[in-house]
């Protein structure tokens, strides 16, 4: 786990032993569709499977949210924030969207058109970039302005530093003697982290101070906090959870999309051909027509197959008294996770598993595809339950502003360098994907 390659040894271990494995003295994984349904789902007569305390613990010195909490407070919580990522408000926060995406093909457009060969940038930077401008805006009416600067914000170097504390102090948790010792061995990292904390508690409060206003995140969660609604301190907790996992995984999955797309040129030149047919302009690229264009829908969708942002799905726990998996008796307190990863690539799922194939999405534009049979119920990087990720439509509608944007400005290429040659799949994961630096060339396209 510490060496960033426990998923792919899970995976090896799927593949040699089968559907369900024992990974740790305590813990299964699976790799079957049903287990979504087993272990997330509400199953009328069975209680909630809840999410492991060894990954899910709440950081060191700071409250609870909506990631951490007991189902109850859980309920509450997600009670309050569902109306941030309904459709109306989705409509509503359209303009923010559209602002940063344009803002970072401009950006884009001034680099390539100094030379007509075009430029080559690290493209994972670029929608970093983006996202998080987006969810600062989205969450504090305060972009990190990354993409003005064409640098990182303070705030978001040190994310990639908190996944990998994260994932080293989920290991230090199976010897639980030792977070105590651990954590007083490491008093500037805690100081590094209450300090990236404190930052989003001051935004929060300078967004609240400014009320109701303008239709963001927290607008939704001010008007939804009533009596039964959520304290300062949960709120704060969750838009630093908000912060990180809004914005993070979607670049993630955008560069890990590019990654496959560059590798594979007819699925690129498709791409750009349905999306400049489709618009006149840049500015007719609206959120509702993109979700028209099922190629671009496809290629989201096998992005999400094969480039998880979250390849080991969210571990659970057995409910006290125990219960079944996939038709597998297990004790209270056994931990199970779904390993997306390995199901995502699985034979048993998918034809032609490690291949990048957009139209296995679009059968029924073409029903005697050879995609047929896939079981698309496998592919889950949302999860599935009381549970499952709230902003689904947000990513989505995101995702498909991003890349249509990109294909519908750049010819994007190969770069013949390390980093253009970055294979996606061989990236280290601690939690998240840990993303290499993944050059490509941009070269202007005139509409
Ligand atoms: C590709 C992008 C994304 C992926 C793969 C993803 C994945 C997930 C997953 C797997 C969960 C469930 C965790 C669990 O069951 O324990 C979840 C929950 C959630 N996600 Fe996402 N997410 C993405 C983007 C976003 C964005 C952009 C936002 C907000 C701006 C967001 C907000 C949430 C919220 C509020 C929950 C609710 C969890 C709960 O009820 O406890 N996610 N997400």
């Amino acid at each position: 786990m510490l060496r960033g390659y426990n998923i792919r040894d899970v995976s090896r271990i799927h593949r040699e032993y089968g559907e369900i494995v024992r990974i740790g003295p305590n813990e299964l994984s699976f790799a079957k569709t049903e287990a979504w349904n087993d272990v997330f789902s509400h199953r009328p007569g069975h209680q909630e499977f809840y999410r492991n305390p060894i990954w899910w613990s709440r950081p060191p010195g700071q409250p609870s949210s909506f990631i951490t909490a007991n189902p109850e407070d859980h309920a509450r919580m997600r009670r309050v924030l569902g109306d941030a990522f309904s459709e109306k408000a989705l409509k509503e926060q359209e303009p923010i969207f559209q602002r940063y995406v344009q803002l970072m093909i401009q950006r884009l457009r001034e680099k390539a058109q100094i030379r007509d060969e075009g430029v080559i940038v690290n493209i994972v930077d670029w929608y970093r970039y983006c996202t998080f401008d987006i969810i600062g805006d989205l969450n504090f009416d305060e972009s990190f302005d990354c993409l003005s600067n064409g640098r990182y914000h303070w705030w978001i170097e040190g994310i990639f530093n908190v996944f990998k504390i994260s994932a080293f102090l989920a290991c230090i948790r199976f010897f639980p003697w030792l977070e105590a010792i651990f954590l007083r061995c490491i008093p500037k990292k805690m100081q590094d982290l209450q300090q990236h904390y404190q930052a989003v508690v001051d935004k929060t409060q300078r967004r609240m101070n400014k009320g109701l206003g303008r239709p963001d995140i927290m607008s939704y969660i001010m008007r939804n906090n009533g009596e039964k609604g959520m304290t300062a301190p949960e709120i704060q907790s969750s838009m630093n959870v908000l912060s990180v996992g809004g914005s993070h995984n979607t670049s993630s999955t955008m560069s890990g999309i590019t990654n496959y797309l560059v590798k594979n040129p007819a699925c690129l030149q498709r791409l750009a051909m349905e999306v400049r047919s489709a618009y006149q302009s840049s500015h007719d690229i609206t959120l509702a027509s993109l979700l028209k264009l099922l190629y671009l829908n496809g290629v989201i969708e096998e992005g999400l197959r094969i480039a998880p942002p979250f390849p080991a799905g969210p571990p659970r726990c057995v409910p006290p008294g125990g219960d079944t998996v996939c038709g597998e008796w297990l004790p209270g307190g056994t931990e199970v996770q779904v390993n997306s990863w390995s199901l995502q690539r699985s034979p048993a799922a998918f034809v032609l598993p490690e291949e990048f194939h957009p139209e296995r999405w679009l059968l029924h534009t073409d029903p005697s595809s050879i995609f047929i049979n896939d079981d698309k119920n496998a592919s889950q990087q949302f999860s599935v339950g009381p549970r499952r990720c709230l902003a689904q439509s947000l990513t989505y509608a995101e995702l498909r502003l991003m890349l249509a944007s990109m294909v519908y400005s750049f010819d994007i290429r190969p770069v013949d360098n390390p980093a253009g040659k970055l294979v996606w799949s061989d990236q280290k994961t601690y939690i998240v994907v840990d993303e290499r630096p993944f050059e490509v060339c941009l070269v202007s396209v005139v509409n």
